[in-house]
């Protein structure tokens, strides 16, 4: 199998906007192409000072501007205070900013002319005063260019899964699209005839499609792209035309059931004949497994059970697919077992269970049908063809979901 889906784990790139790169892995590296910050600012709400003439507090200092974040870069006098939001520049001279909060405004209107000689810069801050009640060490509340990350350095390596932090680091440096590698594109195809979509009125002896939507889901969840999504009855005409419009536009197509040994084993009877591969897998659930070419695309046949199909994702199909995506690779966890269990021996067991604390816990019932009861389990427990007991306390293999 792992031959047989290797073609996959060979991958191009794409451009992506920002929001389209959430959950997709980064190419190549990304070089921040400006400073952040791109220019020194305050920290704080406050007023920008410089260290040198203020010797001693309080002091009370003429305030010579007022800064909102938006406003360009003014010039510092020596000796004054300029009012300052966090994000504005910080006026060049002046080397700290001194919260609101270690500030009391001296109310009254002494025209900043009276007090020290400058430039009219900014109109909003003449005439008013400032005590500075704290002395600032110099640097305080500044935010100096590039202490965040300097331009030409790598803001994000290749391989990196792109969460939210990330778009907020690519936006922060102005980025519109990265670069991504290509994801798998994936077709799911259910058989049998007793399914209909769900939505519909179930007629006697029919049933929702549950294993499309699921290993749609599982796919999407683990890096594809899911590009079909398709239903065919028993017939081996229609199935077999299903099946090569899912290989025209997938690199790997995904079946499920009609691979056992009854009357209608659609699967079997259109990919035997070319040449597919039917095997029986010494685990449960999952045992029925097939292979197949299509137009050479690659094509997985997965049990019909429920639980079977997933089963048969996480343990086939998963890790390729995530290997190809450039996910990481899912890691079991080994934990002690809440209480014993007994596995049928000779067959690798992947029983559904929950993780309990530090422990885990396995969910009663074996059944392949127990759909509701594996939407509880967020975990398999990978129980060895050769163990038939566990007792509580035992350590056991742990994949997660
Ligand atoms: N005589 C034998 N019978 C069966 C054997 C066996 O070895 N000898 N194996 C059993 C095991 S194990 C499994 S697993 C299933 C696999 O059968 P198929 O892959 O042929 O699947 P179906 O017969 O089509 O369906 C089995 C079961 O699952 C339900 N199903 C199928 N597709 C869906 C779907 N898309 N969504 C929801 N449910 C689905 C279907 O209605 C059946 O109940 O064979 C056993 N039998
Ligand atoms: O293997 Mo079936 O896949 O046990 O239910």
């Amino acid at each position: 199998m792992a031959t047989l889906l290797s073609p996959l784990l060979i991958r191009g790139t794409e451009p992506v906007p920002l929001l389209e790169a959430l959950g997709r892995v980064l190419a190549e590296d990304v070089v921040a192409p400006i400073d952040l910050p791109t220019f020194r600012n305050s920290q704080m709400d406050g007023y920008a000072v410089d260290t040198a003439s203020l010797t001693a507090a309080p002091a009370t200092l003429p305030v010579r501007a007022v800064l909102a974040a938006g406003d360009g870069v003014v010039a510092h006098v020596p000796g004054t205070a300029t009012k300052i939001m966090t994000g504005a520049p910080l006026p060049t001279g002046a080397d700290a900013v001194v919260p609101v909060e270690d500030t009391v405004p001296v109310e009254d209107t002494v025209p900043v002319e009276d007090t020290v000689p400058v430039e009219d810069t900014a109109a909003e801050g003449r005439g008013l005063r400032v005590t500075v009640c704290r002395l600032p060490e110099p640097g305080a509340y500044v935010r100096e260019r590039g202490s965040d990350i300097h331009r030409g350095r790598t803001l994000l390596p290749a391989g990196t899964v792109v969460a939210a932090r990330h778009v907020a680091a690519l936006a922060a440096v102005g980025l519109t699209h990265v670069s991504v590698r290509t994801r798998p594109r994936v077709a799911v195809i259910s058989t049998g005839s007793e399914l209909v979509p769900g939505g519909s009125v179930l007629a006697p002896g029919k049933i929702h499609d549950s294993n499309g939507p699921a290993l749609a889901a599982s796919a999407a969840a683990n890096g594809a792209l899911v590009v079909s999504v398709d239903r065919s009855g028993d017939d081996a005409e229609v199935f077999a035309a299903k099946l090569a419009r899912a290989a025209a536009v997938a690199e790997v197509v995904f079946t499920s059931g009609g691979v056992s040994k009854g009357d209608f084993e659609v699967v079997k009877d259109v990919l035997g004949p070319r040449g597919a591969e039917f095997v029986s897998v010494a685990m449960q659930p999952g045992g029925p497994q097939g292979t197949a070419l299509v137009d050479s695309v690659p094509v997985l046949t997965f049990p019909g059970n429920p639980v079977s199909a997933l089963v048969s994702f996480e343990v086939f199909a998963r890790p390729v697919l995530r290997a190809a995506a450039g996910l990481p690779a899912v890691e079991p966890e080994t934990r002690p077992l809440s209480t014993g269990l007994s596995s049928v021996p000779g067959k690798r067991q992947f029983l559904r269970a929950r993780r309990d604390g530090g422990a885990v816990v396995a969910i009663p019932g074996a059944g392949s049908h127990l759909i509701a009861a594996m939407a509880t389990a967020d975990v398999l427990l990978d129980i060895p063809a050769d163990t038939s007991d566990l007792e509580p306390g035992e350590l056991v293999k742990v994949l997660p979901l």
